[in-house]
């Protein structure tokens, strides 16, 4: 990291007020912000305190932040160690009734208390919600090369209690909520953090949805930085998804994230969550870092 010290004064009042109109305009705007997913666990604790720092930050100049957090890796460990055999399909967990009991566990007891803690220690003010008491689902259904296939205890969320999530903002808290989810008769359901995410941005009409990757946003190429997409029309997405473009992990993501845009969110972003500080450089600077989304 570049020592602030050594820089110019007038390069750091430069820094500063770029940052201005940016920090005037989302006063009181819902940001949602989806932590996690491969990079959280992998990374050392250096890059989840630098993401906690941003998020702090955001908070602190007025910005209602919104965290949904993830733990994908933190759960197949879990399980591992229960010797729980795992496996996945059309890239969401296959989850029976023994391991929605450790999904729950891990991301409800484990995940969401360890983002708590690092936002406090940045002096945020967490509040940790398990999504089960505020994401009601079905069960979902899943079709693989036309068949049904039988995902288990995995939920598809139609419907996010906003109530709590508002309260809290008003009380100047950070929502921090796990990916879990209960149908009507109570049953808990396992659901994909990147959807998640998408609904609760929807529900709440946030200004911006943030996804934090473990790439430096959408890329035309995956193996070259240089190929990165800085904007997309909403309407693009379904034509990268065609042409191979967007694969593998990204298409929930991407799905997500076109669900939440066409429901009530003005923008969505790709980040590098391992950047450093990429969230307030995508957030507070003119060119950005990652990829936005914008609708029309
Ligand atoms: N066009 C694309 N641009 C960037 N990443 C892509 C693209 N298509 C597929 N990917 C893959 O999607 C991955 C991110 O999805 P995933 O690993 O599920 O994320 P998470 O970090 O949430 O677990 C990237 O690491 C990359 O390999
Ligand atoms: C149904 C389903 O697949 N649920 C995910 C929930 C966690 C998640 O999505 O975490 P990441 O964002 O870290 O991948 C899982 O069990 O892994």
């Amino acid at each position: 990291m570049t020592d602030i010290s050594q820089l110019d004064v007038t390069t750091k009042s430069a820094v500063l007020l770029e940052a201005l109109p940016y920090v005037q305009r989302f006063r009181d705007a819902i940001f949602v912000v989806k932590y996690g997913g491969a990079f959280m666990d992998d990374a050392d604790p250096k890059v989840r305190t630098r993401v906690a720092t941003d998020i702090a930050f955001l908070s602190a100049v007025g910005i209602k932040v919104v965290v949904v957090h993830g733990g994908g890796k933190a759960i197949t460990r879990a399980l591992s160690e229960a010797k729980v055999e795992t496996r996945f399909e059309h890239g969401l967990r296959v989850t029976d009734q023994k391991s929605v009991e450790i999904v729950e566990h891990t991301l409800n007891k484990v995940v969401n208390l360890d983002i708590c803690e690092i936002l406090q220690a940045k002096n945020a003010r967490p509040l940790g919600i398990h999504g089960n008491g505020i994401l009601v689902c079905d069960k979902k259904e899943v079709e693989v090369d036309g068949q049904p296939v039988d995902v288990g205890f995995v939920g598809e969320t139609h419907t996010v209690k906003t109530k709590i999530i508002k309260k809290a903002l008003n009380d100047g808290y950070i929502p921090v909520i796990s990916p879990i989810a209960k149908d009507d008769e109570g049953q808990i359901y396992n659901t994909n953090a990147d959807a998640a995410a998408g609904r609760v941005a929807a529900a709440l009409r946030a200004r911006r949805l943030v996804y934090l990757c473990d790439v430096p946003g959408l890329m035309r190429d995956i193996n070259d930085p240089e190929s990165l997409i800085s904007t997309l029309q909403v309407d693009e997405v379904a034509e990268l998804v065609e042409k191979g473009i967007i694969s593998k992990g990204m298409i929930p993501k991407t799905d997500s994230a076109v669900d939440a845009l066409k429901n009530g969110v003005h923008r969505v972003h790709f980040i590098d969550g391992e950047q450093p500080h990429s969230l307030l450089l995508e957030i507070f600077t003119d060119k950005g870092v990652g990829t936005e989304i914008v609708n029309g």
